[in-house]
């Protein structure tokens, strides 16, 4: 007999503006769905009526990096404790459009931010009451060169703040991401997300099943 499992799965879904991200978040809530999980689908910044107004100043307003790193972790701090905490005790499947590997791969690598600190601001926002770091339990990290991604988001909407960024920043970010990869490489999986769609859900999907997040 199979024992349910006591908390939920908290999966993360990241990489540089326009990976793909998006639009493979809902095809798994489906699936998941379809298999009778109950499912929170949410993003970061934002993800609580806190959280999406600072996100509308991130994507907005001119700042600097400290005061940006500062904004992602008390938006993510209000969503942690206010959203993705509660689901995981429920045993949903919480679903996010980014998390922390974001704020490393941005503001870290991507603006040069002190790689130190956003670790001290990791531990204050994601320390448990019982002193554990929660971190995700898999991260889906979409990875496509900046070239790609540009011409992918080109097709679709104006740019904001970050996406504005010119090509070196997300070469620097991508690096980031294949930096945090690597130093965590049991959570963090990573997508080749230049193929084409299909292809691409077929390995989210395989991922998902050889992690017991699919049945
Ligand atoms: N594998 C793919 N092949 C071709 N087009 C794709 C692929 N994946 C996504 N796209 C398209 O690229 C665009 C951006 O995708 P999506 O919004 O999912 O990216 P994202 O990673 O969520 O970006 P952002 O972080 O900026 O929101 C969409 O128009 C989407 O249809
Ligand atoms: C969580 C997080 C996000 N960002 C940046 C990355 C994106 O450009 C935007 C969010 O837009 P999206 O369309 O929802 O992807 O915010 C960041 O710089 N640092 C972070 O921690």
């Amino acid at each position: 007999m199979t024992h349910p499992r006591p908390r939920g799965w908290f999966i993360t879904f990241e990489g540089i503006d326009g990976a793909g991200k998006s639009t493979h978040l809902p095809a798994l809530a489906q699936a998941l769905q379809a298999q009778g999980r109950a499912v929170l689908q949410t993003r970061e910044p934002g993800g609580t009526p806190l959280a999406e107004r600072l996100r509308e100043l991130l994507l907005r307003e001119p700042m600097d990096p400290l005061c940006e790193a500062l904004l992602m972790f008390a938006a993510r701090r209000d969503h942690w404790r206010r959203v993705i905490e509660p689901a995981l005790a429920a045993g949903q499947v919480v679903l996010c459009d980014r998390f922390t590997d974001a704020t490393f791969a941005y503001q870290g690598h991507g603006r040069g931010f002190d790689l130190g600190v956003l670790q001290a601001l990791e531990r204050w926002v994601q320390t448990d009451t019982d002193g554990r770091l929660r971190q995700p339990d898999l991260t889906l990290w979409f990875d496509v060169p900046p070239a790609v991604a540009a011409q992918r988001l080109a097709a679709v909407r104006a740019p904001d703040r970050f996406e504005a960024e010119p090509q070196a920043f997300f070469e620097r970010v991508r690096a980031g991401y294949a930096a945090r990869a690597a130093s965590a490489p049991e959570r963090i999986v990573r997508i080749d997300a230049t193929r084409p769609l299909p292809q691409v859900w077929a390995e989210v999907e395989s991922v998902c099943r050889a992690r017991g997040v699919l049945a």
